[in-house]
């Protein structure tokens, strides 16, 4: 077996999903070329874009894609026509939620960190979100998403029911106490044990396996006051594990203390196989205009080049995203005075890694594009 050949499934999906892929793409050329892999590109139709062309959100040929490749990159899905649509039979998000229980992608691991040059920038005081680094664990493949669904043909009422199995809660359950081991030995389960079983469930397969864990700390937080605490004292946290609905409400919410959603990215990973995903959706509002944010999407690639144990390469590409965030090569959404155009952005990280190790090349006077003052 070649352990620098990797197939890699790529899912550009909808919006600026497309936008924001090619320039992950773009990176990982030049890592190619840098750290001598060989990455092989199977692209495949998901969301809207393949109910357009297939009547299928997730084509069996874009499954079939994913199962055999060695990781998923996938951009974002999503599309007016079927969210101003309640009525609509099928929808992008159905590919997207089929292809992670399909895959059996039980955690989405959303880390959030801040930089530098973009605390002074926040709506948030500087002294509270300085430094805060935090890990989400998000069960991806059950509770309310997963659940019965019915809506009456009269559309009187409709539910969703939310249902967790203890098989469903372990897993994820060991796999953030060990994250929190690595850590600062601190874990949150933010819950709703107040009010619903599901999460007293939660609480008690926390509980039970905590011994295993002795030198992790385990809290309690319901979500309602999470979402406050996120904002207010956001160093409180260290890990967090919670369940999907929450885990996909608070991560958005905590991207503001890191500057902007268009910087978090995610990784989703199951037993056998894994997929590398911003948080964010499809923006369609920005689609084709260039301006969407592609770090998510670049960051998580670097999420895709550790779970393939290419750490060299993955150090190397948060370093660069980094000096370009720091020598604010950012786009609008962090810097509305002067900013970059998505390709631009991706261009810069991508010259980092092909040049910043030549000690011919004086980086600093590299000159990318035209930035946009204000
Ligand atoms: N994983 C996914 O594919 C995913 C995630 C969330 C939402 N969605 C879908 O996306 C569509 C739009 O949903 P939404 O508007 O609620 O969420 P969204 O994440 O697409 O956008 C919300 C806001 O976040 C900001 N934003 C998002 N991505 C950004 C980027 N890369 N750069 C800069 N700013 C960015 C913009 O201000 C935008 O208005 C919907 O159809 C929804 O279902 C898909
Ligand atoms: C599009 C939607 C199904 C998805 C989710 O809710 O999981 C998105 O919001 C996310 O965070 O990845
Ligand atoms: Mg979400």
């Amino acid at each position: 077996m070649n352990n620098n050949y990797f197939k890699i499934a790529v899912l550009p999906g909808d919006g600026i999903g497309p936008e924001i892929i090619s320039e992950s793409i773009k990176i990982l050329d030049v890592i190619a070329e840098a750290f001598q892999y060989e990455f092989q590109f199977n692209y495949g139709l998901i969301g809207a874009e393949a109910i357009f062309k297939t009547g299928d959100p997730l084509p069996e040929e874009t499954l079939k894609i994913c199962k055999e490749s060695d990781a998923v990159l996938f951009g974002a899905i999503g599309d007016p026509a079927f969210d101003n649509n309640p009525e609509a039979k099928v929808r992008p998000e159905q590919g997207l939620l089929k292809l992670r229980k399909e895959l059996g992608l039980f955690a989405n691991i959303r880390p959030l960190k801040t930089y530098a040059s973009l605390i002074e920038k926040s709506p948030l005081k500087k002294e509270i979100i300085e430094g805060a680094d935090i890990q989400i664990f998000r069960e991806l493949v059950s509770g309310i998403y997963f659940g019965e669904k019915y809506t009456d043909p009269e559309g009187a009422y409709a539910y969703d029911v939310c249902k967790y199995s203890r098989e469903d809660i372990l897993p994820i359950a060991h796999m953030a106490f060990q994250e929190a081991q690595k850590r600062n030995k601190k874990l949150t389960l933010i819950d709703k044990a107040n009010v619903l079983d599901t999460s007293r469930l939660w609480r008690k397969i926390c509980q039970e396996i905590a011994s295993e864990y002795p030198d992790v700390q385990l809290d309690y937080m319901f979500v309602d006051n999470a979402a406050m605490q996120l904002i207010l004292n956001p160093k409180q946290f260290d890990v967090i594990l919670t369940e999907n609905m929450f885990g996909d409400i608070i991560s958005d919410e905590a991207s503001v203390i890191g500057g902007s959603i268009g910087l978090l990215p995610s990784a989703s990973v199951g037993e056998k196989n894994a997929l590398f995903e911003p948080i964010h959706g499809s923006y369609p509002q920005a689609k084709g205009k260039g301006i969407a944010n592609p770090i998510a999407s670049i960051l998580s690639v670097a999420m895709m080049l550790d779970h393939l144990g290419l750490q060299p390469a993955a150090n190397k590409l948060r370093q660069s995203v980094e000096h370009a965030i720091e020598n604010k090569y950012v786009t609008i959404d962090l810097n509305t005075k002067q900013y970059y155009s998505t390709s631009e952005v991706g261009s810069f990280i991508a010259d980092y890694i092909k040049y910043s190790e030549k000690s011919y090349y004086n980086f600093e006077n590299i000159k990318i594009g035209k930035s946009t003052i204000v």
